[in-house]
């Protein structure tokens, strides 16, 4: 191997750390996923290799790309997802982390071409709206540069819909998978089990009641406001 800039040493470490989150919280089967870190001082970011088992990673193979999703360190190739990553981290500069998993749950709910409607307080607690799911891709999308063109469906939604990516943390794309983000990496996983979390309850309630209301606006506002309003009370200050 050879030798490593020492200035990426802690989104090496920072990256690392997140994936091998993925597996312990059931969020992947075999390599179904992937996370990155970024540095925005440095312009880049580290991103698991691609089909590399995560039993197998290191902070040492984690492979560091630019905005543009060139690689920039490392011996292996990154992620088949690398480019979605990098469209975001260009166009979102508060992002400091990204997970892409097949979670169970999510990937339900994208595959139905759907948003996991808000029903209930533990939802409210993320998002004070439905979690978007981006439309499919297109054939010219999939035919063209197909990472990069998800980056900018992702980015596509959330303007059609006038979302702020500091906000709404997480999105399910059409056809394919939840992507979730946030100011760390180790952040954007827990969104990522939060997400995976909330479409199950999705799902089980429209089970249980396919007339089930969406959660009223006063809860909502109760929910969200406790844990991320100005007169917070949520945890310990
Ligand atoms: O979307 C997919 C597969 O459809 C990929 O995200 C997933 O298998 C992970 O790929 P990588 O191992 O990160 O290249």
């Amino acid at each position: 191997m050879s030798t490593l800039n020492p200035a990426y040493a802690a989104i090496r470490q920072q990256a690392y750390e997140a994936n091998m989150q993925l597996p312990a919280l059931g969020l992947v089967l075999f390599t179904f996923g992937n996370v990155s870190a970024a540095d925005h001082s440095l312009g880049v970011f580290a991103i698991k290799p691609s089909g590399v088992p995560y039993e197998k990673l290191s902070p040492e193979n984690m492979v560091i790309v630019d905005f543009d999703g060139n690689a920039v360190e490392g011996d292996l190739r990154p992620s088949s997802d690398t480019k979605t990553h990098a469209v975001l981290y260009k166009h979102w500069p508060k992002i400091g982390g990204i997970v892409h998993t097949h979670s169970t749950y999510g990937t339900a709910w994208a595959q139905s071409q759907r948003d996991i409607p808000l029903f209930g307080t533990t939802h409210a607690d993320y998002n004070t709206v439905d979690i978007p799911c981006a439309p499919p891709m297109d054939d010219a999308m999939i035919e063209g540069n197909y990472e990069y063109e998800t980056g900018f469906q992702i980015m596509n939604c959330f303007n059609d819909r006038g979302l702020d990516y500091k906000e709404v943390e997480m999105v399910l794309v059409g056809n394919h998978a939840p992507f979730t983000w946030g100011k760390t990496a180790d952040k954007a996983v827990h969104n990522s089990a939060v997400l995976e979390c909330v479409a199950k309850m999705a799902l089980l309630t429209e089970q249980i009641n396919p007339q089930a209301p969406r959660l009223k606006e006063a809860l909502k506002r109760k929910h969200w406001e406790r844990k991320h309003g100005p007169d917070s009370y949520y945890g310990q200050s």
